[in-house]
């Protein structure tokens, strides 16, 4: 786990060896414990370097270790040791150096960072504080503000930010193990009282006090509800007023709380299952490691709305060749010229040149004869993306992939219509797709391995966190948030207010609550679709909609706001009103408010109050119950799928875990009691009825969401 040679006769060289990041895990803390009580005992050493193997530093504390009881020597005291020497340590850093393998670099007397290294203290985001010294030594190190600011966000920043703040002694761009040896050599016998951080006084600045309630307002406002950040306030504070001995206590105490708290439980399972969602599996066996990619060198978007043009703009910013085409020359000239902007304003902020010469933009679809992958990205659609699909399979070469940026039609039936079903694949891009991080790759029954693993890669390349699904109406995010929507609406009518329920649903952590989301995704989206699935239409008495459809309870609100023309932020009038058409600023609207009374008052609704706590039960509880139900149909391979697509694509909050996560906190029984209520009260909507997966998991004791595949494995899978 550590490796110790002795080099240039006097140097003890330690490396890290625990792939794939060296992760500080309990054999690697006393493996270097061992190592450095040799270094300082060997009157042959006079210098010691730390580096880790494989060109990476250290990844900082092993996380899995967090979930089970704590083993092996404690950092702290061994950390304090290595600083205390009086032998100098050098931190050769390659790679990266966070968390834990930032702060034993801190404990070093000197840094030496290869150019292309990274570090930072990304704690905050696993829901804990850098509780090895990182919180009284960085201060001391660069100042209570720099400090506050990389502690309280986890960035990562550069070797080169690093050396401008003081954090390294020197970037190199050579083998920095090398450097730093010779750097070692140099600092024997210089005194090294003044290299030990904790014994720095921390520069204090004079308006402390009102510096951390600025950061304190800023970070409850982007983080609300998320205790770390404020628990790495209240840290740095007791670096800027105590001495360490007494800031370390105070570290500690602080950890303490967090440690075991469900938020950090939360973030680090949603660390995990962001890794996770990239190993996906079939049934047939083809999975992640055993199925290749092909490379894709150019590709073709059709279709230049927002969502094609978000799509150009994430292919071509990671060098790909993009053809854009577009069925009308003033369509495709606005097209273009949004395309370049964006390129342009992207480039400029990432301080790079933007790939203009890799575009081409074409009426025409005979020009995609040639290219490797086709993304279709037209208007929603059946009958007009059959047609593009019948027409790409008679132009382009046999061997193009074609995929579909639909957002829950069938892809197999899209496939069905092209001479290659094999090669078709969803690839499902959430808007603005140049910003979303999220991609549902949906693998359609005839889809092949190699298509649905050259997509996954696709994904990957343009930084997106791709998630293989199942191919079924809406997917999986788009299934999942009908019920949620229902609930939403079936609440207003009750009696609350959409502001109430955007408020309570802000509250728990959503980045936007259901109705402010719906105002700026559209409202006229969902109406379509409503439409075409003959829930609503010309046959409906609009003096009195019927408030039972196809079977079960349907609410007619949403449309009735569309009928009078409000499509949300882009009509500036939704369920909120707005400056301007396009503002984003959401006001209550009194006429919506008239409204909700109107109707209610038309249909006998008595309004009743109604808690937060009701609010979030039936939305979130409804959400992860169509949860259950994709598990058991086998469209999601696994809950950290879900939870992935909910944490990336639709606000759930990461301090939350996802929807699947979330229940699993809460307690699978108590989801369980709380549905069956909800349905009894409301036993004409079927959303609410528990799912068998959901009781299975009870019967079976709620074990873990990692152990609900074993209970799933028997189950359909359309993966
Ligand atoms: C940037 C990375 C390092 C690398 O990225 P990349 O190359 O893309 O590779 P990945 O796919 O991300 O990762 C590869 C695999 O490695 C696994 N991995 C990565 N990092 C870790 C890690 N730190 N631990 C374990 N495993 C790790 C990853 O999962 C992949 O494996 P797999 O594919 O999933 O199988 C990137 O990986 C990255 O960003 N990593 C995380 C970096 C990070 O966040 N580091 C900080 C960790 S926390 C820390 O360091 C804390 C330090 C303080 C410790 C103090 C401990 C004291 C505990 C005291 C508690 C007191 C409370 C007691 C209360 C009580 O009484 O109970």
């Amino acid at each position: 786990m550590a490796r110790y040679e002795l080099v240039k006769r006097s140097v003890a060289l330690i490396t890290l060896t625990n792939p794939p990041v060296n992760a500080l895990s309990s054999a690697v803390r006393h493996a270097i414990a061992k190592s450095m009580e040799h270094a300082l005992n060997d009157p042959k050493v006079s210098a010691v370097v730390i580096c880790g193997e494989n060109g990476r530093f250290c990844g900082g504390a092993d996380i899995r270790e967090f979930a089970g009881p704590l083993r092996g020597p404690p950092l702290v005291p061994l950390l304090d040791a290595i600083e205390a020497g009086e032998k100098p340590v050098v931190a050769a850093i390659e790679g990266v150096a966070l968390g834990g393998g930032f702060e034993l670099a801190l404990v070093c007397h000197y840094r030496i960072a290869h150019f292309k290294a990274r570090l930072g203290l990304p704690e905050v985001t696993l829901g804990i504080l850098p509780a090895a010294g990182g919180t009284q030594r960085l201060p001391r190190l660069i100042g209570i503000p720099a400090a506050l600011e990389l502690i309280t966000t986890g960035r990562h920043i550069s070797a080169q930010e690093a050396l401008k703040l003081g954090i390294v002694d020197q970037v190199t761009e050579q083998n920095a193990c090398e450097v730093a040896v010779e750097f070692a050599l140099r600092a024997v016998a210089k005194p090294l009282s003044s290299r030990r951080v904790s014994m720095l006084t921390t520069p204090c600045p004079p308006d402390l006090d009102a510096l951390l309630e600025a950061v304190t307002m800023q970070v409850k406002k982007k983080a609300r509800g998320v205790m770390a950040p404020l628990a790495c306030i209240q840290a740095v504070r007791a670096a800027a007023t105590m001495p360490y001995s007494k800031g370390i206590k105070r570290e500690s105490e602080l950890m303490a709380t967090l440690f075991n708290s469900g938020q950090a439980r939360a973030l680090q399972y949603c660390f995990f299952a962001q890794r996770t969602a990239g190993k996906w599996t079939l049934p047939s066996g083809a999975q992640w490691n055993n199925s290749k990619p092909r490379e894709i060198r150019s590709a073709a978007i059709i279709g230049l709305g927002t969502m094609g043009r978000g799509i150009v703009v994430s292919l071509a910013r990671v060098g790909i060749s993009v053809i854009a085409v577009e069925s009308e020359k003033k369509l495709l000239e606005t097209g273009k010229q949004m395309v370049i902007g964006m390129l342009e304003r992207d480039a400029k902020r990432r301080g790079v040149s933007a790939s203009l010469n890799l575009l081409k933009f074409t009426l025409s679809l005979q020009d995609l004869k040639d290219v490797d992958l086709v993304i279709e990205a037209v208007f929603e659609d059946m009958a007009l993306k059959k047609r593009v699909f019948q027409e790409l399979s008679k132009v382009c070469r046999p061997a193009t992939l074609l995929c579909t940026n639909t957002s829950g039609l069938d892809v197999d039936a899209l496939a069905g219509v092209t001479d290659r079903p094999h090669l078709v694949v969803g690839m499902h891009f959430f808007s603005p797709a140049h910003v979303m991080k999220l991609l549902e790759v949906v693998c359609g029954p005839r889809s092949s391995s190699e298509t649905i693993a050259t997509a996954m890669s696709l994904g990957k390349r343009m930084g997106k966190v791709s998630v293989a699904v199942g191919n079924c109406p809406g997917f999986v995010g788009n299934r999942m948030l009908k019920p949620y929507l229902d609930q939403a609406t079936f609440l207003l009518e009750e009696g609350a207010t959409p502001e109430q329920i955007d408020k309570a649903l802000e509250d728990f952590g959503f980045a936007m609550g259901v109705f402010r989301m719906s105002d700026l995704a559209g409202l006229d989206v969902g109406w379509r679709v409503r439409k075409e699935s003959g829930l609503t239409g010309p046959d409906v008495d609009p003096k009195n909609p019927p408030r039972r459809r196809q079977g079960r309870r349907y609410c007619p609100i949403p449309d009735m706001v569309c009928e009078q023309g409000r499509f949300g932020q882009k009509t500036g009038r939704g369920w909120y009103m707005y400056d301007k058409p396009g503002g984003t600023n959401a006001k209550p609207d009194p006429l919506i408010q008239n409204l909700l009374e109107m109707y209610r008052s038309r249909y006998g609704i008595q309004p009743r109050n109604i808690s937060d706590q009701e609010i979030i039960e039936r939305c979130l509880f409804a959400l992860a119950n169509e949860g259950f139900r994709i598990l058991e149909d086998g469209i999601a391979a696994r809950p950290e799928d879900i939870d992935v697509i909910y944490l990336f694509g639709y606000g759930f909050p990461r301090h939350g875990g996802g929807p699947m996560f979330y229940s699993s906190m809460v307690g699978l029984e108590r989801v369980l009691e709380r549905l069956e209520h909800y349905h009894q009260a409301h036993p004409d909507v079927p959303h609410l009825e528990p799912s068998p997966l959901l009781k299975k998991l009870v019967a079976c004791g709620s074990p873990p969401v990692q152990k609900w595949r074993e209970h799933i494995k028997t189950m359909h899978s359309h993966l």
